[in-house]
Protein backbone atom coordinates (compact mmCIF):
# COMPACT_ATOMS: atom_id res chain seq x y z
CA UNK A 1 0.00 0.00 0.00
CA UNK A 2 3.18 2.19 0.79
CA UNK A 3 3.75 1.41 -2.38
CA UNK A 4 0.71 2.41 -4.00
CA UNK A 5 0.69 5.93 -2.63
CA UNK A 6 4.66 6.44 -3.86
CA UNK A 7 2.78 5.65 -7.17
CA UNK A 8 0.11 7.79 -7.15
CA UNK A 9 2.60 10.51 -5.86
CA UNK A 10 5.28 10.27 -7.60
CA UNK A 11 4.74 9.95 -11.29
CA UNK A 12 1.61 10.17 -14.43
CA UNK A 13 -8.19 8.44 -23.86
CA UNK A 14 -10.98 9.70 -21.39
CA UNK A 15 -13.57 6.84 -20.18
CA UNK A 16 -16.28 9.70 -20.87
CA UNK A 17 -17.00 12.91 -22.55
CA UNK A 18 -14.51 15.26 -20.77
CA UNK A 19 -16.40 18.18 -19.30
CA UNK A 20 -12.83 20.53 -18.91
CA UNK A 21 -12.95 23.12 -22.26
CA UNK A 22 -10.39 22.96 -24.61
CA UNK A 23 -7.83 25.38 -26.15
CA UNK A 24 -8.77 23.49 -29.41
CA UNK A 25 -7.29 26.81 -31.49
CA UNK A 26 -4.05 27.06 -29.88
CA UNK A 27 -1.14 25.58 -31.74
CA UNK A 28 2.02 25.35 -29.81
CA UNK A 29 5.52 26.38 -30.90
CA UNK A 30 7.93 24.45 -32.88
CA UNK A 31 9.89 22.12 -30.17
CA UNK A 32 9.13 19.31 -28.67
CA UNK A 33 7.40 16.28 -30.01
CA UNK A 34 3.99 17.44 -29.16
CA UNK A 35 4.52 20.72 -31.19
CA UNK A 36 3.05 18.72 -34.50
CA UNK A 37 -0.28 18.20 -32.89
CA UNK A 38 -2.71 20.81 -31.67
CA UNK A 39 -2.75 21.97 -27.96
CA UNK A 40 -5.26 20.09 -26.21
CA UNK A 41 -5.19 20.86 -22.86
CA UNK A 42 -7.53 21.81 -19.66
CA UNK A 43 -7.93 25.23 -18.78
CA UNK A 44 -8.45 26.60 -16.00
CA UNK A 45 -11.04 29.54 -14.59
CA UNK A 46 -10.52 32.04 -12.12
CA UNK A 47 -10.93 36.06 -11.60
CA UNK A 48 -7.90 36.45 -10.93
CA UNK A 49 -6.08 34.02 -13.54
CA UNK A 50 -3.21 35.95 -15.46
CA UNK A 51 -1.05 34.25 -17.89
CA UNK A 52 2.24 34.14 -17.83
CA UNK A 53 3.16 31.90 -20.52
CA UNK A 54 0.66 32.22 -23.37
CA UNK A 55 1.76 29.40 -25.66
CA UNK A 56 2.66 26.79 -24.09
CA UNK A 57 0.47 28.22 -21.51
CA UNK A 58 1.51 28.47 -18.15
CA UNK A 59 -0.95 30.18 -15.66
CA UNK A 60 -1.07 32.02 -12.13
CA UNK A 61 -3.51 33.13 -9.81
CA UNK A 62 -2.33 35.41 -7.35
CA UNK A 63 -5.12 35.35 -4.14
CA UNK A 64 -5.61 31.57 -4.15
CA UNK A 65 -5.10 31.08 -0.84
CA UNK A 66 -6.01 33.82 1.81
CA UNK A 67 -2.70 34.00 4.60
CA UNK A 68 -4.72 32.25 6.89
CA UNK A 69 -5.72 29.52 4.56
CA UNK A 70 -2.09 28.89 3.37
CA UNK A 71 -0.73 29.40 7.42
CA UNK A 72 -3.32 26.51 8.35
CA UNK A 73 -2.28 24.14 5.42
CA UNK A 74 1.94 24.67 7.25
CA UNK A 75 0.51 24.70 10.64
CA UNK A 76 -1.45 21.61 10.02
CA UNK A 77 2.10 19.98 8.81
CA UNK A 78 3.60 21.33 11.79
CA UNK A 79 1.37 19.91 14.27
CA UNK A 80 1.35 16.27 12.27
CA UNK A 81 -1.62 16.41 11.09
CA UNK A 82 -0.72 14.64 8.03
CA UNK A 83 1.82 11.47 7.74
CA UNK A 84 4.67 11.72 5.75
CA UNK A 85 5.80 10.57 2.54
CA UNK A 86 9.20 8.52 2.56
CA UNK A 87 9.88 10.33 -1.31
CA UNK A 88 12.69 10.70 -2.99
CA UNK A 89 14.95 9.48 0.01
CA UNK A 90 16.77 7.28 -2.43
CA UNK A 91 17.14 8.54 -5.39
CA UNK A 92 18.10 12.59 -4.41
CA UNK A 93 15.24 13.70 -7.53
CA UNK A 94 13.59 15.68 -4.33
CA UNK A 95 15.33 15.95 -1.33
CA UNK A 96 12.30 18.39 0.65
CA UNK A 97 9.82 16.65 2.88
CA UNK A 98 6.47 15.50 1.52
CA UNK A 99 3.13 14.73 3.34
CA UNK A 100 0.23 13.04 2.84
CA UNK A 101 -2.18 15.47 3.30
CA UNK A 102 -5.49 14.40 0.93
CA UNK A 103 -8.51 14.36 3.57
CA UNK A 104 -6.77 14.73 6.81
CA UNK A 105 -7.53 18.43 7.58
CA UNK A 106 -10.50 20.89 6.66
CA UNK A 107 -7.74 22.93 5.31
CA UNK A 108 -7.26 20.40 2.86
CA UNK A 109 -10.70 20.68 1.82
CA UNK A 110 -10.92 23.88 1.48
CA UNK A 111 -8.11 23.34 -0.77
CA UNK A 112 -9.63 20.85 -2.66
CA UNK A 113 -12.78 22.74 -3.28
CA UNK A 114 -11.07 25.50 -4.89
CA UNK A 115 -9.32 23.30 -7.07
CA UNK A 116 -12.46 21.95 -8.48
CA UNK A 117 -13.60 25.54 -8.87
CA UNK A 118 -10.81 26.63 -11.42
CA UNK A 119 -11.50 23.71 -13.02
CA UNK A 120 -15.49 24.40 -14.06
CA UNK A 121 -16.66 22.48 -11.30
CA UNK A 122 -15.41 19.12 -11.66
CA UNK A 123 -15.81 16.69 -8.39
CA UNK A 124 -12.98 16.16 -6.33
CA UNK A 125 -12.40 12.60 -7.83
CA UNK A 126 -10.46 14.29 -10.25
CA UNK A 127 -7.54 14.70 -8.22
CA UNK A 128 -4.52 13.33 -7.57
CA UNK A 129 -4.47 12.85 -3.41
CA UNK A 130 -3.44 16.34 -2.07
CA UNK A 131 0.38 16.16 -0.73
CA UNK A 132 1.94 19.26 1.26
CA UNK A 133 5.87 19.94 0.74
CA UNK A 134 8.48 21.59 2.43
CA UNK A 135 11.93 22.98 1.10
CA UNK A 136 14.83 24.27 3.76
CA UNK A 137 17.74 25.56 2.77
CA UNK A 138 19.32 23.65 0.11
CA UNK A 139 16.46 21.19 -1.23
CA UNK A 140 15.34 21.27 -4.28
CA UNK A 141 12.73 18.92 -6.98
CA UNK A 142 14.84 18.39 -9.62
CA UNK A 143 13.74 18.53 -13.12
CA UNK A 144 10.76 16.35 -14.12
CA UNK A 145 7.63 15.76 -16.47
CA UNK A 146 4.37 15.13 -14.16
CA UNK A 147 2.64 13.41 -16.79
CA UNK A 148 3.70 9.79 -18.09
CA UNK A 149 5.55 8.81 -21.03
CA UNK A 150 3.23 6.73 -23.86
CA UNK A 151 6.08 3.81 -23.18
CA UNK A 152 5.07 4.01 -19.66
CA UNK A 153 1.55 3.30 -19.81
CA UNK A 154 -0.89 0.66 -19.85
CA UNK A 155 -3.92 2.08 -20.52
CA UNK A 156 -5.66 -0.48 -18.28
CA UNK A 157 -8.53 -0.90 -15.77
CA UNK A 158 -6.22 0.01 -12.66
CA UNK A 159 -4.51 2.99 -14.31
CA UNK A 160 -7.59 4.76 -15.50
CA UNK A 161 -8.85 3.55 -11.16
CA UNK A 162 -6.50 6.20 -10.30
CA UNK A 163 -7.55 8.60 -12.86
CA UNK A 164 -5.47 7.58 -15.54
CA UNK A 165 -3.30 10.65 -16.93
CA UNK A 166 -2.20 13.71 -14.93
CA UNK A 167 -3.18 16.44 -17.37
CA UNK A 168 -2.43 19.75 -15.18
CA UNK A 169 -0.21 20.08 -12.15
CA UNK A 170 -1.77 23.31 -9.61
CA UNK A 171 0.17 24.05 -6.79
CA UNK A 172 -0.05 27.07 -4.12
CA UNK A 173 3.26 28.62 -2.74
CA UNK A 174 1.55 28.68 0.76
CA UNK A 175 4.99 30.08 2.33
CA UNK A 176 7.44 31.71 0.65
CA UNK A 177 11.34 31.15 1.10
CA UNK A 178 13.82 34.50 1.53
CA UNK A 179 15.69 33.69 -1.23
CA UNK A 180 15.76 30.67 -4.04
CA UNK A 181 13.19 28.05 -4.65
CA UNK A 182 11.96 29.53 -8.11
CA UNK A 183 9.80 26.98 -10.18
CA UNK A 184 11.66 26.42 -13.40
CA UNK A 185 10.51 25.92 -16.88
CA UNK A 186 13.30 24.06 -18.81
CA UNK A 187 11.65 23.90 -22.94
CA UNK A 188 13.26 26.73 -24.82
CA UNK A 189 9.57 27.59 -26.19
CA UNK A 190 9.29 29.28 -22.24
CA UNK A 191 12.20 31.10 -22.76
CA UNK A 192 13.96 30.77 -19.06
CA UNK A 193 11.04 30.96 -17.16
CA UNK A 194 11.68 31.24 -13.84
CA UNK A 195 8.58 31.37 -10.78
CA UNK A 196 9.30 33.10 -7.84
CA UNK A 197 7.42 31.84 -5.08
CA UNK A 198 4.41 34.33 -3.78
CA UNK A 199 2.61 33.20 -0.51
CA UNK A 200 -1.19 32.36 -1.79
CA UNK A 201 -0.22 32.45 -5.01
CA UNK A 202 -1.39 29.22 -7.32
CA UNK A 203 0.61 28.09 -10.30
CA UNK A 204 -0.95 26.29 -13.00
CA UNK A 205 0.08 24.24 -16.39
CA UNK A 206 -0.80 21.09 -18.66
CA UNK A 207 1.25 18.13 -18.06
CA UNK A 208 -1.09 16.24 -20.78
CA UNK A 209 -3.54 16.84 -23.76
CA UNK A 210 -7.39 16.18 -22.12
CA UNK A 211 -7.04 12.43 -23.73
CA UNK A 212 -3.61 11.75 -21.79
CA UNK A 213 -0.84 12.36 -24.04
CA UNK A 214 2.46 13.84 -22.34
CA UNK A 215 4.30 17.24 -23.45
CA UNK A 216 7.50 16.61 -23.05
CA UNK A 217 8.07 20.52 -23.67
CA UNK A 218 7.03 21.08 -19.91
CA UNK A 219 10.00 19.87 -18.05
CA UNK A 220 10.41 21.73 -14.92
CA UNK A 221 11.68 21.73 -11.30
CA UNK A 222 11.36 23.54 -8.43
CA UNK A 223 15.21 25.02 -7.93
CA UNK A 224 17.18 24.83 -4.72
CA UNK A 225 16.25 27.53 -1.74
CA UNK A 226 18.64 29.61 -0.82
CA UNK A 227 17.30 30.78 2.36
CA UNK A 228 14.45 29.95 4.19
CA UNK A 229 11.81 27.63 3.92
CA UNK A 230 9.37 27.48 0.73
CA UNK A 231 6.34 25.40 1.47
CA UNK A 232 3.51 24.58 -1.44
CA UNK A 233 0.58 22.22 -1.48
CA UNK A 234 0.00 20.48 -4.91
CA UNK A 235 -1.99 17.99 -6.55
CA UNK A 236 -2.93 17.15 -10.35
CA UNK A 237 -6.27 17.23 -12.77
CA UNK A 238 -6.32 13.60 -14.30
CA UNK A 239 -8.20 12.72 -17.40
CA UNK A 240 -10.64 10.77 -15.72
CA UNK A 241 -12.43 10.06 -12.14
CA UNK A 242 -10.42 8.07 -9.95
CA UNK A 243 -12.18 5.19 -8.35
CA UNK A 244 -9.24 4.10 -6.41
CA UNK A 245 -10.60 5.97 -2.85
CA UNK A 246 -10.69 3.08 -0.91
CA UNK A 247 -6.88 2.38 -1.83
CA UNK A 248 -5.89 5.85 -1.30
CA UNK A 249 -7.28 5.83 2.03
CA UNK A 250 -5.41 2.33 2.88
CA UNK A 251 -2.20 3.85 1.62
CA UNK A 252 -2.55 6.75 3.81
CA UNK A 253 -3.40 4.55 6.89
CA UNK A 254 0.02 2.31 6.07
CA UNK A 255 1.87 5.78 5.99
CA UNK A 256 0.31 6.42 9.19
CA UNK A 257 1.74 3.36 11.09
CA UNK A 258 5.10 3.92 9.83
CA UNK A 259 4.79 7.21 11.30
CA UNK A 260 3.83 5.64 14.66
CA UNK A 261 7.29 3.49 14.20
CA UNK A 262 9.24 6.63 13.51
O1 LIG B 1 8.27 23.06 -5.94
C1 LIG B 1 8.00 23.49 -7.06
O2 LIG B 1 8.14 24.68 -7.34
C2 LIG B 1 7.53 22.56 -8.14
C3 LIG B 1 6.98 21.27 -7.60
C4 LIG B 1 6.63 20.29 -8.66
O3 LIG B 1 6.82 20.51 -9.81
C5 LIG B 1 6.03 19.00 -8.28
O4 LIG B 1 5.81 18.76 -7.08
O5 LIG B 1 5.74 18.19 -9.17
FE1 LIG C 1 5.97 18.95 -11.15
Amino acid sequence: MLLLLLALTSSAEALFANPLAALSDLVGPTDGPISQRRANFAVPSHPNLKALHDSPPVYQIPGFLNDEECDALVHAALERKFPRIPYGAKNKIFTGTKWAAHKQDPSVDQFLSYACEVFGGVPETRFDPVTVTRYSAGQYQAKHLDARLQHQIVRNKAYLATGGQRIAQLICYLQAPAAGGETRFFGPAFGGLAVPPKKGTALIFPTATLDGLADERYLHSGEPVIKGDKWIVGTWLMEAERTDGADVRKAIEELWKLEARS
